[in-house]
């Protein structure tokens, strides 16, 4: 069964696929990641490059990065026709979060992705996404638009929300209804692990201005791009970014058999760290989505090899250049050891 209908949703019918027009203009696009920290993500970021091959994708994938991350993992993703960019880190006035510092500079440091304006449209995925079926007909939706899959508020992650407290979520909205008493019920809101947006250094500048101002919150950059972009957000179909827990808390709105993209972010489910032993993870569908990760991950066919180099001057970047844009010096404080 369809999730429900939203109002401003993108039309179901735009994600036929059959709609994409090859890109006429110039305009650049390309799928752009995140790392941090001298950790084992570097692993996702292979498994997507790869993923994203094996879909046909005619664009490339960059790699934002913090200056931790260590040139033997950078090495590995240019292998993998990764375009790799070193990003300065975010960070959130100290005296706010002392303690949660390296969670809060890695994921609010993601929003210096707005500044990549050499492309004119952008699909932003976080390294523990896959991409089973060829999305770039995302590119293709209008300008002026920020582009999103609809979270769920059923985990525990979310038990310091109002939602959580009596049980509502947005994927369920007849099923608890909000209170009248407690005014509007909340704005939509999206997982900001996959989101289609417009590079802008100006926006980026706006962002920065007015993080500086916003205390953290426990989804940091995610509670925080719900806020500043609820005006532009429309919300796309959840066969764009599965979150994994919406198979045990509304397997009515998932078809395992359209999903496109799946995001391993419940806990436990990051295949390249996977045991089976935490709360769903012993799940068939887990255990068949994580082996899917793996196959793709393994899969030496999906490689990046020299050919699949692009003549200089090809209007559209067809498969990922060999190229590392020049590595800005920029002087760091180092960033604290990621999570
Ligand atoms: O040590 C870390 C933690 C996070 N990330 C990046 O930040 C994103 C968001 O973190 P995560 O996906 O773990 O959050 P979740 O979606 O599970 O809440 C990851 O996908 C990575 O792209 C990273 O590179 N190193
Ligand atoms: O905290 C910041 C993160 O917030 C989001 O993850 C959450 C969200 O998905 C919740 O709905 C889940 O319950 C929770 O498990 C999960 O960590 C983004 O995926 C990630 O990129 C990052 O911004
Ligand atoms: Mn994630």
């Amino acid at each position: 069964m369809a999730p429900p209908e939203v109002a401003g949703a993108v039309d179901a019918a735009a994600f036929t696929g059959k709609l994409a027009v090859p890109n006429a203009g110039y305009s650049k696009r390309a799928y752009v990641t995140f790392l941090a920290g001298s950790g084992d993500y570097w692993k996702g970021v292979v498994g997507l490059a790869k993923g994203l091959r094996k879909v046909k994708s005619a664009y490339p994938l960059i790699v934002a990065m913090l200056p931790d991350v260590p040139e033997d993992h950078r090495e590995i993703l240019r292998s993998q026709g990764c375009i790799v960019r070193e990003i300065e880190p975010v960070y959130p006035p100290e005296n706010q979060i002392q303690f949660a510092m390296a969670y809060y500079v890695i994921n609010y440091s993601k929003l210096r992705i707005w500044n990549f304006e050499e492309y004119s449209k952008m699909i932003y995925l976080d390294a523990d996404i896959q991409v089973y079926d060829n999305i770039d007909h995302l590119f293709d939706m209008p300008d002026g638009y920020f582009y999103a899959v609809m979270d769920c508020f059923c985990e525990k992650t979310w038990s310091h929300s109002r939602q959580f407290s009596i049980g509502y979520c947005q994927q369920c909205p007849d099923k608890v209804k909000w209170p009248a008493d407690m005014g509007n019920p909340p704005a939509f809101y999206f997982n900001a692990g996959m989101f289609v947006y417009e590079p802008s250094r100006l926006t980026c500048d706006s962002l920065l201005e007015t993080l500086r101002v916003t205390p953290p919150t426990p989804f940091a950059e995610q509670d925080f791009l719900n806020m500043f972009f609820e005006k532009n957000y429309k919300p796309i179909p959840l066969d764009y970014n599965l979150v994994l827990a919406m198979l045990w808390r509304h397997p009515e709105n998932v078809d395992l058999q359209k999903v496109k993209v799946v995001h391993y972010c419940a806990a436990g489910s990051k295949p390249w760290r996977y045991t089976g032993k935490e709360a769903n993870m012993d799940r068939e569908d887990i255990k068949m989505l994580v082996a899917k990760w793996w196959d793709v991950y393994n899969d030496e066919s999906l490689d990046f090899k020299p050919e699949d180099v692009v003549p200089e001057g090809d209007a559209l970047t067809k498969t990922p250049i060999m190229a590392t844009f020049p590595e800005p010096a920029i002087n760091f404080i180092p960033a604290p050891s990621a999570a």
